[in-house]
């Protein structure tokens, strides 16, 4: 494998990490991951196979819920963007996604401040069980209580998260707890479903992460392909499910503060004539993370090699990246009001505006 062409995403042994004896060839196999793909699996990852396995449990039958059961936690109605959002709502890359999903996060109150902090807040999903009991007689499916299993996940995913950003920065030559300071106190979480639909349709268009600051996607139709990330070449390489694992990838704001060396790679979704279930979690960044802060360790990636991408990689939307916008806050704002521009019209009017004529 050069470092230019890569055809296939490396398997990382979390385990490896509990022996001194075995951890420099972990942290070895995890830089050049870092740098030369941006796209990795983990696998021993110390999440219980029980909490994964009671919410793989419970998507089919959530999105099996007739139109109207959705309707009751639209994401239309949450400013924070959290909630259910249909097919073809979203837009990535100028094109509509063929998938919905129910978009949730770590619980929180709503605050008060700059328009960014008012992503932090609530989710829809405390009325759904609820819902779900009184309509017992008219819906088929009987959901189990859908948040305590969503809660547990976060927490075990949050874990996992600040785990893995320790061995981050250790292959990166860096003290353990340096990613800290730059890390929310809200993580993002999308129940997502892809139906099935003509072959090679657009499940979800070529993006990096916006989200959050490492993404861990588990892929929870073991059968179904789907996910492609972009080589440096510029080919579409597929990421099958692997047992037992999750995919990791680098989000925007971790290759601003690698000085692009670690690059947020392109990814996407081909829907297939096979429905597909998966369930990324965005380890969230720091709403009032400025880019000067996050340009603090420039310094010490200065001597690293800049990491290599192929033209179409560098042509996507990244404003963060190129610097439109002062505060990591703002910039994750604009994606959204872009990406659920109905939700940017009702909350965010003077934004929607601004962001509409940006772009015109
Ligand atoms: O569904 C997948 O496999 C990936 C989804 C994704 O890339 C995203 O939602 O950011
Ligand atoms: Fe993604």
């Amino acid at each position: 494998m050069t470092t230019r062409d890569f055809t296939e995403i490396p398997v990382l042994d979390l385990s490896l990490a509990d022996d001194p004896a075995t951890l420099p060839e972990l942290l070895s196999c995890l830089k050049a991951a870092l740098t030369d793909v941006g796209f990795l699996y983990v696998s021993n990852h110390g999440v219980s196979a029980s909490v994964v396995a009671e919410l793989v449990r419970v998507l089919r039958p959530l999105f099996a819920l007739p139109p109207d059961a959705k309707a009751t936690i639209a994401l239309e109605n949450s400013p924070q963007f959290l909630g259910y959002s249909g097919a073809g709502t979203e837009t990535t890359a100028g094109n509509a996604d063929q998938r919905e999903q129910v978009e949730l996060a770590t619980e929180l109150d709503v605050v008060s401040g700059a328009p960014y902090d008012r992503l932090r807040g609530p989710n829809q999903v405390r009325d759904l069980p609820v819902m779900l009991i009184n309509a017992n007689e008219q819906w088929p499916c009987q959901l189990p209580e859908l948040r305590p299993i969503v809660e547990r996940y976060i927490e075990e995913l949050t874990k996992l998260g600040e785990r893995f950003l320790r061995l981050v920065a250790q292959a990166l030559s860096l003290p353990d707890d340096t990613f800290f300071s730059y890390l929310s106190d809200q993580h993002r979480l999308k129940l997502v479903h892809y139906p099935a639909s003509i072959s090679n349709a657009q499940g979800v268009g070529p993006h990096k992460d916006s989200s959050g600051w490492w993404t861990f996607l588990l892929q929870a139709s073991p059968e179904v392909k789907g996910l492609q990330v972009l080589n440096k070449a510029g080919a579409w390489i597929d990421v099958p499910e692997v047992p037992g694992t999750f995919v990791v990838n680098i989000g925007q704001a971790f290759e601003v503060v690698t000085h692009g060396v670690c690059k947020a790679t392109t990814h996407r979704v081909l829907s297939s004539e096979t429905e597909r279930f998966s369930v990324p979690f965005f380890q969230g960044v720091r709403r009032s993370l400025t880019k000067p802060e996050a340009l603090a360790l420039a310094a010490h990636f200065a001597e690293f090699r800049t990491g290599i991408e192929s033209d179409k990689g560098r042509s996507i939307d990244s404003p963060f990246l190129t610097g439109k916008y002062t505060t990591w806050g703002e910039a994750q704002l604009r994606t959204k009001i872009r990406s659920h521009r109905a939700n940017g019209r009702r909350f965010y009017p003077d934004l929607y505006d601004k962001y509409e004529k940006e772009s015109a």
